[in-house]
């Protein structure tokens, strides 16, 4: 079963053709990596699957319910997923405690909620992230890049997505702290059954956490499989070229056609 289909989407601005015919599932519970150059057209795909855009054409799907155009049944289902910011530093209110940042987030359910009720859901969403519930009361500043982001994914969590869409979310952090956060994906995943369209221009970024890749080029998808098969035999020359750039412990990756 796939939580997340996108069927031959086309995404154009004005006479830009920024997406080409797209088409990749996340199955249910699974982390598919997209990965390609800037301009290549992967945030416009994340875009489209959260309402931001509308596909010029093609179809997409959550759990088999269509996010594209108006309607009840698409705000319902749109609800199911949620788009995790690229940079932590503008994605929160820096005027707004960054536990009622999470609080005010729940609403994405769709359901009511008690005022005690939403303080417990935000005390286990931080815990669940590794801030300590107890900062809740504490304005973004407070926290380093590393933890606004762990902050941001709890945001995420708080309107409990089947279907979470990471667009670029260590490129904003030191390198120090993205293996963190990276984990805290990886955790969550595993706790909470989501699953994941993980997208980055880093390739050793998308292999470390991705079931499966899609590499995209000029708004296409050129190639397509499970992580290690993939990078194991690159089938696509552009797939090969962005393997060379990413180094493995200490040296570059070679091919017999280097
Ligand atoms: N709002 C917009 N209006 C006009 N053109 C846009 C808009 N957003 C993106 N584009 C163009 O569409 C193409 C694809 O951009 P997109 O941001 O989807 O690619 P990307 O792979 O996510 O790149 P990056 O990693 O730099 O964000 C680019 O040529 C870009 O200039």
């Amino acid at each position: 079963m796939n939580a997340l289909e996108i069927d031959d989407v086309t995404v154009r601005y004005r006479r830009e053709l920024a997406v080409d015919g797209v088409s990749l599932a996340v199955p249910q519970g699974r982390t598919v990596g997209l990965v390609g150059e800037s301009g290549s057209g992967k945030s416009s795909i994340a875009n489209a699957v959260v309402g931001l855009v509308r596909p010029a054409s093609g179809d997409i799907r959550v759990g088999g319910a269509s996010v594209v155009g108006r309607g009840a049944a698409v705000t319902q289902a749109r609800r199911r997923t949620q788009l995790i910011f690229q940079d932590p530093f503008s994605a929160l209110d820096p005027l707004m405690p960054v536990g009622a940042s999470i609080a005010e987030a729940t609403r994405a359910t769709g359901r009511r909620w008690s005022r005690e009720a939403k303080a417990a859901r935000v005390r286990e969403l931080l815990g669940q992230v590794h801030i300590d519930p107890a900062r809740a009361d504490e304005l973004p500043a407070a926290f380093s890049g590393g933890q606004r982001q762990r902050i941001t994914i709890a945001r995420a969590l708080a309107g409990e997505p089947s279907v979470l869409i990471a667009d670029e979310v260590t490129s904003a952090l030191d390198v120090s702290v993205q293996g963190a956060v990276l984990n805290l994906l990886r955790e969550l995943q595993r706790d909470l059954g989501l699953s994941i369209l993980f997208i980055s221009h880093n390739l050793a970024v998308v292999r470390y956490i991705s079931d499966e890749i899609c590499v995209m080029r000029h708004g296409r998808i050129v190639e397509a499989g499970e992580t290690e098969a993939l990078l194991r035999d690159p089938a696509d020359g552009y797939t090969r070229e962005l393997l060379r750039a990413v180094p493995v412990l200490g040296r570059r990756m070679e091919f017999e056609d280097a």
